[in-house]
């Protein structure tokens, strides 16, 4: 056996497509599996017998099975900044003592929102959540793919530091009634500490005298809460274990349980704890996380496609991509392994995508005749809303028809109407879309990020590239050091009147 793991994989001779599904009459039936209400099918994925069998070698010389029970375990797994990842303690999995704490919290996040429509806070029929990255896309992706029907409040959210971003969030909407949710891990965002000064000045304006009053801070910093001015008694609290962009499971997403009713964040943890059990204990062949990761692999490392593009055939999960994009991409967008050597390979891919079928109409044509090779995953529910079940029908078939499209191509003597085919595709197809079902697809992506990252050897856990950019806006802010800077930056500066 080569010493080093990947030599198999990267001198693995790969078959087309259609010789694939040729060959092998099983191929559907090993490469789709069924897990919690979600049909997945990496069958249109070049994935083959030797090549799963390759990469299994690689998860065991990559101590995969050690490095998910640590997961699961609450061992420290996040090596830089010597924590544990607890993600999966707020949905009931893993170490006792963090599931307890977890369930201990939530108790405390269940109070509040039991209070919230019990009237303690007065007639409250919106709320305003502050958050950035994982503070925000979380709550949001939840509340924009289940709040459509019987939302029980009217839920904005507000991230950007732009102050039309502030101005666009409270638009048509009464202070007066309206709660503010401030959820920051750190509770030191720069964003989201001036969109809270400006919704406090906000809800002054608006006649609310005790304007803190009307703050729910969700922190893993409660001093820095404290110290912002808001009160011990409306502060969330959520572990230091548990990362930004794997904290929706949290208190993080108090705006979601006031929008979609406590029973139904309830719903989203057991989805996303279903498939934890799936991605513990599923034997490797069976286990659909590491189908999906093997196949990402097999496209980032031995292809060379430097992207993913996702696409939801359904509205309602239109902001699963940018989700998508803060959890894998801040996540496996490292050059060094966890142990600080140079990765020396491709990192994790960029994830893009859109909406179909508004995609197909934009941006298609580069996915079936452009030179890049880009793995393509579309996201569909197999239930009708109900609005207009024919317009429905369509929308599934035209998803199914690009997966199809994509793999088969279609010769032509014009080349600029031939097909060369052969692109790869995954479907991942929901019975239907629903708090559980929802829970289980995020879940399912988190561990599939956590299994890349293993595989690689990346700490999926920490984010130090996104401070520098930080720090340097805090000098130019400041005027320290202003001779250090290039000139392009100075004149920009001077250019926009700062
Ligand atoms: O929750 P916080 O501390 O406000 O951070 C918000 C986001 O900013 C980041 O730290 C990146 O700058 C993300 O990792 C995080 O989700």
């Amino acid at each position: 056996m080569p010493t080093d793991p990947w030599t198999p994989i990267e001198t693995h001779a790969l078959q087309s497509l259609e010789q694939l599904f040729a060959a092998g009459p099983d191929r559907l039936a090993t490469l789709s599996r069924e897990v919690a209400g979600i049909y997945f099918d990496w069958s249109k994925t070049h994935l083959d017998d030797g090549l799963v069998s390759a990469f299994a070698d690689l998860a065991q010389a990559r101590g995969f099975a050690a490095a998910r029970d640590a997961l699961f375990a609450g061992d420290i797994v996040n090596v830089t900044e010597r924590r544990a990842a607890e993600h999966v303690a707020e949905r009931g999995s893993g170490n006792p003592e963090a599931v307890q704490a977890a369930a201990a919290r939530r108790a405390r996040m269940r109070g509040l929102v039991d209070a919230v429509e019990a009237g303690a806070f007065g007639e409250i029929d919106a709320v305003l959540h502050i958050g950035i990255g994982g503070s925000v896309l979380g709550p949001e992706v939840v509340v924009d793919s289940l709040g459509r029907d019987g939302a029980r409040m009217d839920i904005r959210f507000l991230s950007n530091i732009d102050p039309q971003a502030f101005e666009d969030s409270v638009d048509g909407l009464d202070p007066v009634s309206t709660l503010v949710v401030a959820a920051s891990k750190t509770f030191t965002t720069a964003e989201t500490m001036a969109n809270l000064e400006s919704a406090l000045a906000w809800l002054r304006e608006g006649g609310v005298d005790d304007a803190y009053g009307r703050v729910v801070a969700v922190t893993a910093s409660p001093d820095a809460a404290l110290a912002a001015g808001v009160d011990e008694s409306r502060i969330l609290t959520f572990s230091e274990g548990v990362g930004g962009r794997y904290s929706l499971w949290s208190a993080v997403s108090v705006s979601a349980a006031l929008a979609l009713g406590w029973d139904r964040f309830e719903e989203l943890l057991e989805g996303a704890a279903e498939m934890d059990r799936h991605f513990r204990y599923a034997d490797g062949r069976e286990n659909v996380v590491l189908t999906a990761a093997f196949a990402d692999l097999l496209y980032t490392q031995k292809l060379g496609s430097q992207t993913r593009a996702v696409f939801p055939y359904d509205e309602r999960l239109r902001l699963l991509v940018p989700f998508l994009q803060q959890l894998e991409m801040e996540s496996n967008g490292k050059s060094v392994t966890a142990e600080g050597q140079p990765l020396g390979r491709p990192s994790g891919p960029v994830v893009w995508g859109g909406t179909g079928t508004d995609a197909q109409h934009a941006v298609f044509q580069l996915l079936h005749q452009g030179t890049a090779l880009i793995p393509v995953e579309f996201v569909a529910v197999a239930e009708s809303d109900g609005a207009v079940p024919d317009q429905h029908r369509q929308l599934l078939l035209n998803a199914f028809a690009q997966g199809a499209a994509l793999m088969r191509g279609k010769a032509s003597d014009d080349p600029h109407r031939s097909y060369a085919g052969n692109r790869p595709s995954a479907t991942i197809l929901l019975d239907r879309l629903d708090a559980r079902t929802l829970g289980a697809l995020l879940a399912f992506y988190e561990h599939r990020t956590f299994t890349n990252a293993v595989l690689l050897g990346i700490n999926p856990f920490d984010q130090f590239g996104v401070e520098l950019g930080k720090q340097i806006a805090g000098q130019l802010a400041s005027g320290a050091d202003e001779d250090s800077f290039d000139p392009s930056t100075l004149a920009l500066i001077e250019k926009a009147g700062l």
